[in-house]
């Protein structure tokens, strides 16, 4: 997999993509272009006042290059030459080829486990990172990427609680889930042994799930981004104090040496990811399916039991559910006074089933607890990933 698998060069997406209001279309070919001219590199020559004639006239062919290349998102005001031309179906037939690799969104810098998950979710896929779970989610909706893949919950640490939240707050649909084994190891810089270490840097998530192994080690933990960012902080300042926890791929990537394997607290470390499209799956009944969704209820007595109690009476096993306290900023903007919306009640509940929506059975237990449910909405209904990590 590793082999038919490229990297994006672009440095990763950040939060400046919520200025990008740009038509579907033009933001893909833009993206391809962007390909060739990091982000960063750009912005940063630009905003220096040394050679500013030079970056005028770079960003003069640019502008005449787009205006070249795409003539129809050009109006005449940009382009005095000529008016809009139509899309001819050779610049269509194009994009269609060029645009059959799938783009997929993950959080994190080349190296992190979510980059190994997006690429076993969609094996030879163009895996683009991302600074942070907002990015990933707008980078979907702003067709700058196909697909997202992010952690939602890992079988030692438990629910990655950050996108339970943006899951609501934003419109994308899960398509689909992906199980893969954790297995971290400690990195530091060559010369460096484990007594030289005074501190460890990685993911939250990473340094819960190695929890005993540092506490023996007595080695203070610093939080960042993500498990391979903290590989490649300890490697490009050549850190003599510190490791990192990461995988073996971003040892490989960083240039680390492996102090040690499998020093998460129990082998079997697992991060189920959820893939993200803009548009549903159509559930099937093939092949197992899972549903997940999210609601509210008013407050009283036994009420969660009866919301339960929807499914267990139809014979339809749940395999998670979790609370969150409601969030105002969590919630989707739009929705925000729709009636029946929750006001009062403090608790979102998200629930993940065994049942395809197109199973009668889900059908029904919804219907019903749409009922009583002062909120409900179906977050995707895709195939179970029951196979190993
Ligand atoms: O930091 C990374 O490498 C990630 O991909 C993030 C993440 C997470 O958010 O849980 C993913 C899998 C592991 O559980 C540890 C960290």
């Amino acid at each position: 997999m590793e082999a038919t698998t490229s990297r994006s060069p672009i440095t990763p997406l950040h939060s400046q993509i919520k200025n990008t209001n740009l038509n579907p279309f033009f933001t893909l070919k833009l993206l391809k272009r962007r390909r060739k001219i990091p982000l960063h590199a750009r912005c940063s020559s630009s905003s220096s006042s040394s050679g500013k004639s030079n970056n005028q006239k770079t960003d003069a062919i640019e502008l005449q290059k787009l205006i070249e290349d795409y003539p129809y998102e050009f109006n005449s005001k940009d382009s005095p030459s000529s008016l809009p031309r139509p899309l001819t179906s050779a610049q269509l037939s194009n994009l269609t080829s060029e645009g059959s690799r799938l783009r997929v969104a993950y959080q994190g810098v080349r190296g992190a486990y979510s980059e190994s998950a997006a690429e076993k979710a969609y094996p030879n896929c163009e895996a683009v990172p991302c600074e942070q779970f907002d990015t990933a989610f707008e980078a979907v909706e702003k067709w700058l990427v196909d697909r997202a893949v992010l952690p939602i919950e890992n079988s030692l640490g438990g629910s990655i609680h950050r996108n339970y939240d943006l899951l609501l707050r934003h419109r994308l649909h899960i398509v689909g889930e992906v199980k893969l084994a954790i297995r971290h190891c400690l990195l530091a810089n060559h010369g460096v042994e484990v007594k030289d270490l005074n501190r460890v840097l990685s993911h939250p998530q990473a340094l819960a799930q190695c929890e005993n192994t540092l506490t023996k080690l007595g080695l203070v933990r610093e939080a960042v981004d993500d498990t391979a960012g903290a590989a490649k902080h300890v490697a490009f300042h050549k850190l003599m104090d510190a490791g990192a926890v990461a995988s073996m791929t971003a040892a490989k990537i960083y240039g680390l040496n492996i102090l040690a394997q499998d020093i998460q607290d129990d082998s079997d470390n697992v991060t189920r990811f959820l893939m993200l499209d803009r548009e549903p799956i159509i559930p099937g009944i093939d092949k197992p399916f899972k549903t997940s969704i999210v609601f509210s209820l008013d407050e009283g007595p036994g009420m969660l039991f009866k919301a339960l109690a929807v499914f267990a009476m139809r014979n339809i096993n749940l395999t998670k559910i979790e609370s969150r306290p409601l969030q105002k900023q969590a919630l989707p903007t739009p929705d925000d006074n729709a009636p029946g919306f929750p006001k009062y009640f403090p608790y979102l509940f998200y629930v993940d089933f065994e049942a395809s929506m197109a199973d009668e059975r889900a059908q029904n237990a919804l219907g019903h607890l749409k009922e009583f449910a002062t909120f409900m909405r179906v977050l995707g209904s895709y195939p179970a990933d029951n196979g190993l990590p």
